[in-house]
């Protein structure tokens, strides 16, 4: 019998770590090594089924990140990007595979993880479904496809709760629009309008961010020009997509060589 893949899950009390603890438990090959909570946290010492309400697991919500990670294959984090590189750092140490889900990280925190890609195996993306990894790949079509005849403006919204803006798979999809313009999505971007903003740039991509509720995730890319628009969309109304996206990049993730990487090199896309 082959041996499960042992998985240890960051951010065990928040919403995108129950909901990936629960989807450990449903996946046959792999297996709860630990769960992690931060310093302090009320769940720490708890057991993490009791913890999130239900039966008791054996498994001890744990704030000593080091142990808990070297214990793992693969860890997967969906967080804040502080937390992050202190967990990408530990990964790189024990040579534990990191499955990163974690959105609003700097340019300067992506370096940081690249670097430390040289030493173990790193999964991000700001979305895990395979709905949105398609609606990327579909984007960048599209793009390349119509001229600059037609506006790009990527349109998103989340729950009251989120943080950061624009979302990781805004970011995503516009990053896929310039290179299928064969742009820098830097010298394109247009991420605050407010006041007289004078007409639009030809050629600039936009962002458009709604924050209310309990909106799980909503993107739209669309593609205006005079007389017609092209509207590519993506809506999660549940949160496992994410959750089953990153067990299959942790499953994934466990048996590569150093390296930075992302869905679309675990889907195959
Ligand atoms: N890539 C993807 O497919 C998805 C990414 N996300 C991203 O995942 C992240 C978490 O989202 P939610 O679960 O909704 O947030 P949440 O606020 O419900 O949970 C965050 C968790 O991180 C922990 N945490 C925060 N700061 C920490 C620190 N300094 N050290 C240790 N732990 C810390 C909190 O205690 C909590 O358990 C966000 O960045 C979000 O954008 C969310 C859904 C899908
Ligand atoms: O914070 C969230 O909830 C989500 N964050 C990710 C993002 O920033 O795109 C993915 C998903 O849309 C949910």
């Amino acid at each position: 019998m082959s041996q499960k893949t042992k998985i240890a899950i960051t951010g065990a009390s928040g919403r995108m770590g129950q909901m990936l603890i629960k989807s450990v438990l449903e996946t046959d090959s792999a297996e709860l090594s630990g769960v992690i909570e931060r310093a302090g946290h009320d769940w720490v010492g708890q057991d993490v089924g009791t913890a999130m309400g239900g039966k008791a697991l054996g498994v001890l919500v744990s704030e000593d990140t080091a142990q808990v990670i070297a214990a793992a294959d693969v860890v997967i984090d969906f967080t804040a990007p502080c937390a992050t590189l202190g967990f990408a750092k530990a990964a790189a140490d024990s040579g534990t595979a990191h499955v990163i889900g974690t959105t609003g990280l700097s340019d300067r925190d992506i370096a940081d993880l690249n670097a430390l890609a040289e030493r173990t195996a790193i999964v991000r993306a700001g979305n895990m479904s395979l709905g949105v990894n398609l609606l990327v790949q579909l984007t960048k079509k599209v793009a390349a496809a119509l001229g600059e005849d037609f506006d790009i403006e990527v349109v998103e919204a989340h729950h009251h709760h989120k943080v950061d803006a624009p979302s990781g798979t805004a970011l995503m999809l516009g990053e896929a629009a310039a290179e299928g313009r064969g742009v820098n999505l830097a010298d394109v971007s247009d991420r605050g309008r407010d006041g007289i903003t004078g007409a639009r740039k030809r050629g600039d991509i936009g962002f458009a961010v709604v924050r209310g509720g309990d909106i799980v995730g909503e993107h739209d890319v669309m593609f205006a020009a005079p007389g017609e628009r092209v509207v590519l969309r993506h809506i999660a109304t549940d949160r496992k997509v994410f959750s089953r996206g990153a067990i299959t990049a942790a499953l994934w993730a466990a048996k590569q060589k150093p390296g930075a990487y992302d869905m679309m090199d675990v889907l195959g896309l």
